[in-house]
């Protein structure tokens, strides 16, 4: 029986994944505050439809960073999808492709970029910058070369944050037979040598994007902007687009939910860098706040992790077109003909907000 939600999704791969699997797929750093805030910040946040506005079925699809796709859903890189199902990320790169959604691939896949650009669906590949730029550039390169279409720079882990769950659990590394395949260096005869670890630098400033922006001519996402000081920063640095994310409330704890900080950043940039927002959305309806609020498109982290270990390709398929449905719906019932229709008006902000928004 199909789940009829992600809720029950999430509900069934918990009941099939080895325990310590789930924990380091669904922890969060500390004491989880920011875990739990992300959905949180979803259901408080209520939406006020309009009606007899006649716009008909919604269309969902856009352009996002020079890419057409389906829908504004996008997969947000998750590491060590293999851990969730023997076919790892190509069976989350078919899917993908099949929806026509972008799949954002972690810097720490289990499954090599040429691979899973076979698949044929629009690729972006997560970056964590290196301290040897050497290596970050060859595997720019590379990524490059098997025709990503965008990197999506991660820069709010200077340090990986602290799960818990994972220390109780002794979970310290991959097991034999699976590592990050990405993170092995191409010798000259296309041989691949032993995965490098990935480092997670303190050291890392503007210098290094504004580097790796002039070391390629893809588009460049910073993935953890949440201030709106440092997205104004960005625009300086020539990126294209910010995702505003906490990484799941699993770095910085007590990170407030990426949902409620986005009103902030977009007052703050205007409308001159399109901005991205994931953390929790779990519902069509949370897709549509985060729009409404003036997201370009949301991205989904664990539900693609959930639906790989229910279902391989077919799990990853039915959370978006869960997704792909639910958000239709939910355009529908607010007489909404797209997201472009979808603005804050549709929102319920407390008095206090409403006064602090317009003052
Ligand atoms: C198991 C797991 C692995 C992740 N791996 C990465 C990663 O390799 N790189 C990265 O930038 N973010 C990573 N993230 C963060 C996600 O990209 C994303 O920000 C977050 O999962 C969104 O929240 P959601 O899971 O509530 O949808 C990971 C998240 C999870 C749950
Ligand atoms: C070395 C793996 C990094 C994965 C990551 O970013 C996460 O688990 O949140």
């Amino acid at each position: 029986m199909k789940a009829l939600s992600l809720r029950e999704l999430e509900a069934t791969a918990r009941s099939l994944l080895n325990p310590r699997i789930h924990d380091l797929f669904a922890g969060g750093s500390d004491d989880e505050v920011s875990l739990r805030a992300n959905e949180d910040a979803f259901a408080r946040l209520g939406l006020i439809p309009r009606v007899l506005r006649g716009r008909g079925e919604p269309r969902l699809d856009t352009d996002l960073l020079g890419c057409r796709v389906a829908l504004p859903i996008v997969i947000a890189p998750t590491a060590f999808h293999r851990l969730a199902h023997p076919e790892g990320e190509r069976a989350t790169a078919r899917a993908a492709a099949a929806a026509g959604a972008i799949l954002t691939v972690s810097m720490a896949s289990t499954t090599a970029i040429e691979e899973l650009a076979q698949a044929g669906g629009p690729l972006w590949f997560q970056l964590y910058l290196q301290p040897d730029r050497g290596f970050t550039e060859a595997l720019v390169r590379r990524v490059e070369a098997a025709g990503c279409k965008a990197l999506v720079v991660t820069v709010d882990s200077p340090v990986f944050g602290r799960r818990e769950r994972d220390l109780r659990n002794g979970f310290t590394d991959l097991p034999p037979g699976m590592c990050c395949e990405n993170m092995r260096p191409l010798g000259p005869d296309g041989e691949r040598g032993p995965a490098r670890p990935i480092a997670f630098s303190p050291a890392l400033t503007w210098e290094d994007v504004e580097w790796l922006r002039r070391t390629t001519s893809l588009p460049i996402a910073l993935k953890g902007v949440l201030h709106p000081a440092d997205a104004k920063r960005a625009l300086e640095s020539g990126v294209d687009a910010l995702f505003v994310s906490n990484h799941g409330g699993r770095q910085l704890d007590t990170v407030p939910a990426p949902l409620e900080l986005l009103p902030a950043l977009a007052d703050a940039l205007g409308g001159r860098l399109p901005l991205l927002l994931d953390g929790g959305v779990r519902r069509g309806t949370d897709a549509l706040k985060a729009l409404a609020l003036g997201a370009r498109a949301v991205a989904i982290g664990r539900p693609v992790l959930w639906g790989l270990a229910v279902g391989g390709e077919a799990g990853v398929a039915h959370v978006l077109a869960l997704l792909r449905s639910e958000l239709e719906r939910a355009l529908t019932l607010c007489g909404c003909g797209s997201a472009d229709d979808a603005g804050p008006e549709l929102l319920h902000l407390s008095r206090l907000e409403q006064r602090w928004r317009t003052s």
